[in-house]
């Protein structure tokens, strides 16, 4: 292979660079060393008496120690990989640079000359998204016009430069081809370096608009919103707490797939965590939940499914439910304001009721109720006092007037004295009884309001049906029926999360510690449309990244069947759809385009990114053969692939499978939802836990449950046959896969 005319020089550059971050480097490590020896030391010194200068040492030194770790850390996770591409730029007006491009930026530090600049930065936007000649970019709102003469890539391995390639409009992106074609890591890998057009697009759209991407599989949707996370933190910069950004995962076992990414993107503690969890902790609830994928393999085998028989799933997640919800959050408003009376001091009225009604009901209406209630107990706290100092003075005054017109007014000795007696008893008693009446008439006043039980007051809800008459009155008797019977035992499931997180929402209001300001949800096509808008008022923010792909909706009979419900209740959203595959080669694709063109849906075929492999193959066999099976295994790793999953329909067939592997010697894992991936041996994993996930080669094993063409079944096979990189394999009797 020819070298690139500028490799010599392109060498020499990383050298420069590669020395110059040895150099900071060392500093770093020596700072990290000095700074502990000095804490050691204050810490030695630490007398209790008078320790403010030794404390005052140690916290400047544990600042100082965190700052050249940091430093320190970055250096070291980059040191073999500094830069990945350089631009050739000249800002209007000004010189023309080179700008090396990598994970992190370096300024020299006396001439601040830039050595990397930071992929995020908004510079470098130029490279994902600026054809060469004349163009434009954007730091904020202020648009700046440049040149770009050329982009250029490099091979950087171990700190070793292996190859350069300058990449225009007429060349193959030929690091985006090496990267495909590698092997596939057990967890998702960043892909700075390879960003397209498209996906740039997306990680670095307005970061305070929602947006909804709705791209297909392996087009690099959980990709890009971890970039985009990765992007919208650099940018905010620290004024952003990122444990106020929050992530949602389909499942435990997708976070731990996706674990690697993050920290590798220099993003540290946000809240990674799964839609269910989240509501639990965020309403401070603890609810056994049934497992969600239950009914969805009860759905893969019943024949038909009954409109009615998933009444209920679909109605708990409709915005028809969040209706229903919101009279019954307005009906426990009405009761609530039935309790407001005059508030008193004795016998005089501090408030009368229908002000605080008009503070309950209208004024104080934007805050959750209980909030309300607390803000009215600090007003009438107010209130009280003012008016509980004029009283007291009144009172006084009217005694001490009393007592003049006593003392001056009566002759008689006698009844003079008793009348007097009799003034400064009544006094005496009642100034100290007001006196101590007032320091609590708000708090004793606000007893009668008891703090609302979201738990019991939702399966109240469930159970009564004198509710369902009241609350859900345009339902047909048919539907009440259905609805009640489905709530006889008491079982807690995911459709219900999205009630009651509103009800907590509207009737206690979300804790400022789960009020999340920004959301990134994946697999966007699992929620319903309640689940959505309760999230986004219950946080008040419409800040939200949603990915999704519709043709992956196995949970359809419970969530999204189209966008414009999404778009509907996400004005602000921008759209955007993401066709290409990155992910499967052309001939798996085709195959899978198969299954999608027969989905009621209608949806586009997926255009795979030209990258050709072995056709899928099928293995007829009248059940599992263990002896085929392994050799169709030991053949891709001999092929030198890595990570190999066997993907069934149900958990059921999933189990079979592994116990009959498994006893036949063979080094399998069943994969659950909670399980840690590991490597060197068979997955075996059903089809709806396969969903986000990649490996280098699957298999499909359909024998005891078959995939049916059936609505769900489609797609469950369609999940499973777009996970493989490179190959497919499909295990099956005659028929069964047809
Ligand atoms: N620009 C890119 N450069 C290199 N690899 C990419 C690029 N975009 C996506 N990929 C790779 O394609 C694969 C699919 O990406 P990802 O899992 O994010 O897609 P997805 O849209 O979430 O898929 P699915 O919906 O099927 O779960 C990953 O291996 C990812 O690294």
């Amino acid at each position: 292979m020819q070298k690139h005319p500028d490799f010599e020089f392109e060498l020499q550059r990383l050298d420069y660079t590669k020395q110059y971050m040895q150099q900071l480097l060392e500093e770093s490590r020596r700072d990290v060393k000095s700074s502990q020896d000095q804490i050691r030391r204050s810490m030695a010194d630490l007398d209790y008496l008078d320790s403010s200068l030794s404390y005052i040492n140690i916290l400047t030194n544990t600042r100082f120690f965190e700052m050249a770790r940091s430093q320190k850390e970055g250096l070291e996770a980059v040191q073999q990989k500094p830069y990945f591409a350089r631009i050739h730029f000249k800002k209007e007006d000004e010189g023309d640079e080179l700008l090396y491009i990598g994970k992190t930026s370096l300024f020299h530090r006396e001439t601040q000359e830039p050595i990397i600049v930071d992929w995020r930065s908004p510079v470098a936007n130029v490279y994902y998204d600026g054809r060469l000649g004349e163009l434009s970019y954007h730091v904020r709102e202020d648009e700046f016009k440049g040149y770009l003469y050329s982009k250029r890539q490099y091979k950087i391995e171990e700190g070793k430069l292996l190859d350069v390639q300058d990449i225009d409009l007429t060349t193959n992106d030929e690091l985006l081809q090496e990267a495909l074609s590698g092997k596939a890591d057990v967890r998702l890998t960043e892909i700075v370096s390879t960003i397209q057009a498209e996906q740039n697009a997306i990680i670095r759209a307005h970061l305070k608009q929602p947006i909804i991407v709705q791209g297909a599989a392996g087009s690099g949707k959980t990709t890009i919103a971890l970039h985009r996370i990765s992007y919208f933190l650099y940018t905010m910069g620290e004024n952003f707490p990122s444990d106020k950004l929050m992530i949602l995962a389909p499942s435990k076992l997708f976070m731990d797939y996706i674990a690697d990414v993050l920290p590798e993107l220099g993003v540290g503690r946000i809240c990674q965590t799964t839609y269910a969890e989240y509501v639990l902790n965020a309403t401070n609830l603890k609810l056994k939940l049934t497992d969600p994928n239950a009914k969805l393999e009860e759905l893969t085998r019943i024949a038909t499914i009954d409109a009615l028989e998933l009444f209920v799933t679909r109605v708990k997640g409709s915005m028809e439910y969040k209706e229903i919800m919101q009279r019954y959050v307005e009906k426990l408003e009405q009761q609530m304001t039935q309790l407001f009376e005059d508030v008193y001091i004795e016998k005089y009225r501090i408030m009368k009721a229908s002000r605080l009604k008009v503070l309950f009901l209208t004024e104080l209406a934007y805050l959750p109720v209980e909030r309300r209630l607390e803000r009215i107990k600090i007003i009438l706290q107010g209130d009280v006092k003012r008016k509980h100092k004029q009283l007291l003075l009144m009172l006084t005054t009217k005694y001490e007037e009393a007592l003049d017109k006593a003392l001056y007014g009566i002759r008689d000795d006698e009844k003079r004295k008793a009348k007097l007696t009799k003034i400064m008893d009544e006094r005496d008693e009642r100034v100290p009884s007001i006196e101590k009446e007032g320091k609590t008439t708000a708090s004793v006043y606000m007893r009668r309001f008891k703090k609302f039980n979201v738990k019991k007051l939702y399966r109240e809800w469930l159970t009564d049906n004198q509710l369902h008459t009241e609350l859900a009155f345009h339902w047909t008797e048919k539907e009440r029926v259905t609805f009640g019977a489905a709530q006889k035992k008491e079982i807690w499931e995911l459709e219900d999360l999205a009630a009651i997180y509103y009800l907590h929402a509207k009737l206690k209001g979300v804790a400022d510690e789960w009020k999340m300001r920004v959301v990134f949800i994946d697999e966007v096509q699992d929620y319903s449309e309640f689940q959505l808008a309760s999230l986004k008022e219950g946080l008040e923010t419409d800040m939200f990244t949603m990915v999704g792909d519709l043709a992956q909706g196995i949970h359809s009979y419970r969530a999204l069947t189209s966008w414009d419900p999404v778009k509907a209740l996400f004005p602000r959203a921008t759209y955007t759809t993401l066709q290409k595959s990155y992910r499967t080669t052309i001939e798996i694709m085709e195959l899978a385009n198969e299954v999608l063109a027969r989905m009621d849906e209608d949806l586009q075929l997926v255009e795979p990114v030209v990258r050709h492999g072995s056709y899928p193959e099928f293995h007829e066999m009248g059940e599992l053969d263990s002896v085929k099976t392994k050799a169709i295994y030991d053949g891709i790793i001999e092929r030198g692939h890595r990570s190999v999953a066997l993907i069934s329909k149900t958990v059921a067939e999933a189990k079979t499978i592994h116990a009959k592997l498994h006893t036949s010697g063979m080094p399998v894992q069943l994969v659950g939802e909670q399980s840690d991936i590991t490597e060197h041996s068979l997955l075996i994993v059903p089809s709806h836990l396969a969903k986000g996930l990649e490996f280098d080669a699957v298999m499909i094993a359909a024998f005891d449950d078959p995939f049916r063409d059936h609505p769900i079944d489609r797609k469950l096979l369609y999940v499973a046959m777009t996970r493989p990189m490179h190959e497919l394999h499909l295990l099956s009797c005659q028929d069964s896969l047809q």
